[in-house]
C-alpha cells in the first residue's frame, strides 16, 4: 500500500554542545562542570550509579532546570547560558520518561497527535498514524494506553516523542519499567526506530549492558562529572580507572608490586606500562580471563564453588597468596566441581593494571 508523504516540517538532527555546565540543589552539587559534544544523529548513553547526576544533566538539556553556570547550545543557538534561556517547549526536544507519561483519557492516536497542533486535524491524524505504524502499533490507534502492555506503551511514548521531528530526543531510563524478558526486544525495536529517524538521542541508564547495546558512545558519570567518554569498546577495553572497570564487569583484583615494567602478583607478572618500579599496583582480571586446566600446570588452585548458569558457568577458585577466591567464568566443564584441584592460567588480554589507591 502506498502511504501519503509526510507533512510535518523536516527537522534535521541537532548538534548539542555543553560547556562547563554546573547545577546544584541547595548545597548538593549535582552536576559539576560537564563539557560534552553530541553529534547530529548520534546516540549517547549517560551511564552511572544512582545519584551521580544523570537525570539532572538531562533536565538541564531539556530546559526543565536552569544551569547555575556554563552554557548549553543546540546547533548555533545558545539555549542556556549567561546570554539567555530558552524554555523547554521552544527547544525542539522530544522527551521519553521512565513512566511514559501517556495521557490516560486520550486514545493512543490522540496521544501521538498531541504534539502536532500546528497541523490540521487530518494532517495530524495522518502523521500520528504513520508514527504508530513505525512502532508497529497502528492497529491499537483507537485503544487507550491502559489496554497496552508496558512495552507497547513505551513504543507509543516513543512515537509521540518522535512525531514532531525533534532535533534531539532525550530518554530517561526508558526501559527500566519493563520486565527483563520484554526489555531486550523493546530495546532492539527502539534502537531500530531511532536509527530510521536518524535522531540525535541521549539515553540515561544505570545499566552498563544497556548502554553498550544502545550507545554509539557512552559518557560515564560519577559524582556530577563525566569521568570517561568513548565508544562501548573503548570504555570496556580501556577504562579510565579501576572504578570504571568495576562498573562494566565483576573483576578479580589482585595486589602486586611493579618491577621492570610489570606488576608481580601470585598469579604471574602482567605488563604495567608507564608505572615505576616499587609502585603498588592492582591487576584487574576479568572472570573470562581465568582459565582452569588440569592440576600440575599454571598456579595451583582449588574450586570452592561452582554454579551452573547455562552457556558459561561460574567457578570460585582459592589460590594461595590471593586474599579472596578468584571468580572464573568458563564453559561448563564436565565433572569439575567443588573440592577439585585445578591449574589456574590467566589470559593477559583480560588483565588491566592500575596504580593502587593510596591509603
Ligand atoms: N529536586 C532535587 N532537590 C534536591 N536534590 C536533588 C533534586 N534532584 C536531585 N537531587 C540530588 O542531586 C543528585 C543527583 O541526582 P540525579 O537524580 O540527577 O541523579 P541520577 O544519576 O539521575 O540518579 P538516579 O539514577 O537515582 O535517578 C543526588 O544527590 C540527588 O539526591
Amino acid at each position: 500500500m502506498q502511504h501519503p508523504p509526510s507533512r510535518t516540517p523536516v527537522s534535521l538532527a541537532s548538534r548539542l554542545i555543553l560547556e562547563d555546565v554546573r547545577h546544584g540543589y541547595g548545597t548538593v552539587e549535582a552536576v559539576r562542570g560537564v563539557s560534552l559534544v553530541v553529534e547530529p544523529g548520534e546516540i549517547l548513553c549517560l551511564l552511572g550509579q544512582s545519584g551521580c547526576g544523570k537525570t539532572t544533566l538531562l533536565r538541564l538539556i531539556a530546559g526543565i532546570e536552569r544551569p547555575s553556570s556554563g552554557s548549553i547550545r543546540l546547533d548555533r543557538h545558545v539555549v542556556a547560558g549567561p546570554e539567555g534561556f530558552v524554555p523547554p517547549e521552544k527547544r525542539n526536544i522530544g522527551l521519553v520518561f521512565q513512566d511514559y507519561a501517556l495521557f490516560p483519557h486520550l486514545t493512543n492516536l490522540e496521544n501521538v497527535s498531541f504534539g502536532l497542533r500546528a497541523l490540521s486535524a487530518t494532517e495530524a491524524r495522518e502523521e500520528a498514524l504513520r508514527a504508530l505504524r513505525r512502532v508497529r502499533l497502528e492497529h491499537y490507534a483507537q485503544d487507550y494506553p491502559h489496554a497496552l502492555s508496558g512495552g507497547e506503551q513505551q513504543r507509543v511514548a516513543l512515537a509521540r516523542a518522535l512525531v514532531p521531528r525533534p532535533g534531539i530526543l532525550l530518554m530517561d531510563e526508558p526501559f527500566s519499567g519493563l520486565d527483563s524478558r520484554l526489555r531486550g526486544s523493546v530495546r532492539a525495536d527502539t534502537l531500530k526506530v531511532l536509527r530510521d529517524a536518524r535522531a540525535t538521542c541521549i539515553i540515561v541508564t544505570h545499566d552498563p549492558e544497556e548502554a553498550m547495546r544502545l550507545g554509539d558512545r557512552i559518557a560515564l558519570m560519577r559524582q556530577g562529572e563525566i569521568v570517561q567518554i568513548g565508544t562501548p569498546e573503548e570504555i570496556y577495553r580501556h577504562p579510565a580507572d579501576i572504578a570504571a572497570a568495576r562498573f562494566f564487569c565483576e573483576i578479580n583484583e589482585v595486589d602486586g608490586v611493579v618491577g621492570s615494567g610489570r606488576v608481580i602478583t601470585p598469579l604471574g607478572a602482567f605488563d604495567a606500562p608507564g608505572m615505576d618500579d616499587g609502585q603498588d599496583a592492582v591487576a584487574a582480571i576479568r572472570p573470562q580471563g581465568v582459565e582452569l586446566r588440569a592440576p600440575g600446570t599454571g598456579v595451583p588452585g582449588r574450586v570452592v564453588s561452582h554454579r551452573f548458569l547455562g552457556e558459561l558457568d561460574l567457578y570460585e577458585v582459592a589460590v594461595e597468596g590471593v586474599d579472596r577466591p578468584l571468580v572464573a567464568r568458563r564453559r561448563t566443564t564436565a565433572g569439575l566441581s567443588r573440592g577439585h584441584d585445578v591449574g589456574v592460567h590467566i589470559d593477559p588480554a583480560e588483565v588491566l593494571v592500575f596504580a593502587a589507591a593510596r591509603p
